[in-house]
């Protein structure tokens, strides 16, 4: 039987959280003692809500397995910001004490320009909410053809990656660009550009790495188990990544959603090597293995032959909670800095966000930042070698 815990990590794996609560980062996960942590006290600045707290808010139902907790964050996971504030912390001044902490990236070239001066820049994108807007269905998530000219143009200047939840052909079919590298299932599918480049067909990636390879028919199995098992809930959205399965809620009426959580809990049951963790209105159900965009990230620098160099400056931007890894492995690294795109403030490893009050969309967002990079490289390149 899968039971859970309520346990709140400051700094573990990001990706192994499930949101209890928007002021959290507070988790739900499989329930193995060991992973089992004792409360850290919370991020300056950000209110938490107590275990003893949180756990007497929880309904002991359907045999004794807690159901309230899901609901609560699953409600919390898009947009994840701070609402619960005390009254005398006005919004606006939490807004602005985060931004002191976490600079727009925008206003920050000169000290980005300096940090990665004789570097070679590797940039890190994650696709939704990053290079695409959020959208109610996650076949329609289309990144605009200015944000792919964008892209092109990065990966002419510096080796650039897309590290998403989705698998590879997903993505690639929305991204269509076979020069780039891509990290798929949450990192556990890396391919590398493909060779002899064609306009016209698509040439398949080379394959770098698969650490779940073992994991392949066990997600297909709980693909369509989870298929079966919801059927009978309207809005609901299953999706196969290969390594990994996403179970969307974003359309699924909210008094359907302690349903959903007890159906796919019935399905999960039986696959204990499996964690469940938590993103935009989606469950992902993964491998418990100790891989994630982090992970991937390291690797790419190691093939990229930047494993033990200084001379790297790796940038990753990305909106999600599993991108969280990155920006950690990043900030453990002491190299490049991760870019927050978030409208709100949250815990994050992020150096840097890209917020917009006047509501621009993401891809103005990290248009502007990518060109604000290229640009950067053009003046450091002309600055040493012209
Ligand atoms: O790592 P990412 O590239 O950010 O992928 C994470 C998940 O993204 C997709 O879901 C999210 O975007 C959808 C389209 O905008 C939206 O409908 C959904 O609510 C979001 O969670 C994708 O469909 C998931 O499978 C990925 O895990």
């Amino acid at each position: 039987m899968v039971s859970f815990v309520v346990e709140k990590p400051q700094r573990m794996s990001a990706s192994q959280n499930v949101v209890v609560s928007e002021t959290t980062r507070s988790s739900i996960i499989p329930n193995n003692s060991s992973s089992a942590q004792k409360a850290p006290t919370a991020h300056p600045g950000f209110i938490s809500i107590s275990k003893k707290k949180l756990l007497k808010n929880l309904e002991i139902i359907n045999g004794g397995q807690r159901i309230n907790a899901w609901v609560d964050s699953m409600r919390a996971s898009s947009p994840t910001h701070l609402k619960a504030l005390p009254s005398s912390i006005s919004s606006q001044q939490q807004l602005n004490s985060w931004i002191m902490d976490h600079p727009s990236a925008l206003d920050m070239f000169e000290q980005i320009m300096e940090a990665s001066a004789g570097k070679q820049i590797v940039m890190f994108l994650d696709y939704d909410g990053t290079l695409s807007p959020i959208v109610d269905d996650p076949d329609r998530a289309y990144m605009s053809s200015k944000m792919r000219r964008t892209v092109k143009k990065l990966a002419k200047c510096f080796p650039t990656a897309i590290v998403t939840g989705r698998c590879i052909d997903k993505v690639y079919n929305f991204v269509k660009l076979a020069e780039l590298y891509y990290a798929g299932s949450h990192g556990m599918d890396i391919k590398g550009p493909a060779k002899g480049l064609s306009r016209h067909k698509r040439v398949k990636q080379s394959l770098l790495y698969q650490p779940a390879s073992d994991y392949l028919p066990m997600i297909d199995e709980v693909y369509k188990q989870l298929l079966e098992k919801t059927k009978s809930t309207p809005g609901v959205k299953i999706e196969n990544h290969k390594f990994c399965a996403s179970v969307h809620f974003r359309c699924v009426d909210e008094k359907k959603w302690s349903e959903l959580v007890l159906q796919v809990r019935s399905v999960l049951k039986d696959y204990p090597t499996l964690k469940l963790t938590q993103g935009r209105k989606v469950f992902e159900i993964r491998p418990m293995i100790d891989w994630d965009k982090g992970k991937a990230l390291e690797f790419l620098l190691e093939s990229l032959g930047f494993g033990n160099s200084n001379n790297v400056f790796p940038v990753y931007i990305g909106d999600d909670r599993t991108d969280e890894d990155a920006f950690k492995m990043l900030q453990d690294r002491g190299e490049g800095f991760g870019i927050l795109v978030s409208k709100f403030p949250k815990d994050t490893d992020a150096s840097y966000s890209l917020q917009d009050p006047s509501e621009a969309s993401p891809h103005t967002r990290i248009y502007m930042i990518c060109v604000s990079i290229i640009h950067i490289y053009i003046v450091v390149y002309i600055y040493l070698y012209v």
